[in-house]
């Protein structure tokens, strides 16, 4: 038996142990060949809503279930957040290697990534101007680590790595490169494995009435739930889904799913930049929901060439007004409708920048945005120039990516570096796409004279003058 199965076999031994229910219908199977690691497959019919796998809350690896939880005061974890203090309690259970309950799962959970953070320079470069470059956050990341993560290990030692008399020569070797790396991995693997776990209703905050308070949803503990998060995913092949119960966590079938079928779960609408980013992988289906990153100062830069006057103090009300940012997304849309795909605010920012001195004024006296009711000639042709400027920072064209696609496999069939180099030229591809369509459209808009075009269906969002701040990144 290869080590790869004897893992998977020791996992779901664990797992049945620790009271998990799992289908007989359903097997854990090795995807590697797939370049999909491992993966659940179907291998008998299932119906829809059937219970492919329910998993005890006992059994996820948390802050809560661990016991450093017990051992440091609340108020350390409350100063750590969500996220890094999942990171110092997996450093624990893992650094407790068997004595950990969750050492069966570590043996499953992988020690590679193909995220982004683990890319060398040169391959990183193959993403060429893709804005997903400056989303990676190794040296944010690193800095975090160093400043937040290592002085709460040191100040815990004896805790931290409790019965070891090197405790304190251990942890101040926290802060070494190969335990940055160790932490990089753990706050990986929350990016690409953990779930934002729903407490049970026992668990909730409920006032007198016995409402739950709303902010509760806004920042859902993580944690790593085995098993659940052996599902894969990709783009409209989702077909189950997990439900939060009173003690467990049940994965149910979304649909009816054939016998050799695979179980996908949803990992969201995600561009394939930052499914690259988070996930490591890439295919097809996500090109739907690819996106192209206009930087805010190619916008500066192209509004520069325009008459605009006082164009620093009209910057400065429009960042109060929250349409100020590092960048502005155009998505994909099918056929592609400039009206649906260019950020509201990208659009609101132009009208009001490009206001008459007086109009802007009066504006801004009432606290207002304009409300645009399409996309005018003089901001179609800004934006034109936007786009070309921003085309020109990737390496290469369109028509040179297609003719390096054309004489070589597809990354789905490579290994190693070139298969992380096809994906990155795939996501370049996406947005290179995405830009000259984007160009063709606005180029026709730019034509028409006097009155706006387009329609007004972004105008009723807009108008509001309280246009939401995007989310760059997750
Ligand atoms: C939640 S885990 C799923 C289980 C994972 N395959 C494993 O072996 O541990 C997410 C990771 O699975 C891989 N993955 C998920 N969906 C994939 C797909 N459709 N194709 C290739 N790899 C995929 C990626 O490496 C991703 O970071």
């Amino acid at each position: 038996m290869s080590s790869f199965h004897a893992a998977s076999q020791e996992f779901l031994a664990w797992l049945e142990k620790s009271g998990a229910v799992l289908s007989p219908k359903i097997e854990v199977q090795d995807l590697r060949h797939q370049h999909a690691g491992r993966g659940v497959l179907a291998v008998q019919d299932i119906e829809e809503g059937e219970l492919l796998f329910r998993i005890p809350r006992s059994s996820i690896l948390s802050v809560e279930n661990s016991v450093l939880s017990k051992e440091i005061p609340p108020a350390t974890f409350d100063h750590l957040g969500p996220w890094l203090s999942l990171i110092l309690v997996m450093l624990y259970e893992y650094q407790n290697a068997e004595s950990s309950n969750w050492a069966s799962y570590f043996k499953v959970l992988p020690d590679e990534f193909d995220t982004l953070m683990f890319w060398s320079p040169e391959e990183l470069d193959e993403l060429q101007a893709s804005a997903v470059r400056s989303k990676i956050g190794k040296e944010s990341a690193d800095e975090t680590f160093r400043n937040n993560l290592v002085p709460v290990i040191q100040e815990c030692a004896s805790i931290f790595f409790s019965g070891d008399e090197r405790a304190t020569e251990r942890a101040a070797a926290m802060g070494e490169p190969s335990n940055l790396q160790l932490m990089h991995k753990m706050g990986s693997l929350i990016m690409a494995y953990a779930f934002d776990v729903e407490p049970s209703e026992r668990n909730k905050d409920v006032d007198e009435e016995g409402y739950t308070s709303e902010d509760e949803d806004e920042a859902l503990p993580k944690g790593m739930v085995p098993m659940a998060d052996m599902l894969n995913a990709d783009a409209e092949r989702n077909n189950a889904r997990l439900f939060y119960e009173e003690h467990s966590l049940s994965m149910k079938a979304l649909k009816p799913i054939k016998a050799g079928e695979e179980i996908f779960n949803d990992y969201g609408p995600l561009p394939r930049s930052d499914l690259l980013r988070r996930y490591g992988y890439i295919t097809d289906n996500y090109a739907q929901y690819d996106v192209v990153e206009l930087p805010f100062d190619l916008v500066i830069a192209a509004l520069k060439q325009t008459t605009v006057s006082n164009l620093d103090q009209r910057l400065e009300y429009l960042d109060e007004q929250g349409v100020v940012d590092t960048g502005f997304d155009i998505t994909n849309s099918n056929p592609f409708d400039v009206n649906e795909s260019i950020s509201p605010e990208l659009l609101v920012l132009l009208e009001a920048l490009l206001l008459p001195s007086d109009a802007f004024e009066r504006m801004a006296a009432k606290e207002k945005l304009p409300k645009p009711v399409g996309i005018s000639p003089t901001v179609a042709r800004l934006l034109v120039s936007v786009i070309r400027a921003h085309a020109i920072q990737y390496a290469s064209t369109l028509e040179q990516d297609t003719a390096e696609l054309g004489a070589c496999p597809p990354y789905s069939e490579l290994t190693g570096s070139h298969r992380r180099r096809g994906m990155a030229r795939a996501v370049r591809m996406g947005e290179k796409r995405i830009l000259k369509a984007a160009e063709e459209a606005l180029a026709v808009l730019a034509q028409e004279s006097g009155s706006v075009n387009g329609t007004a269906k972004r105008s009723a969002e807009s108008a509001s003058g309280g246009l939401e701040k995007r989310q760059k990144g997750m």
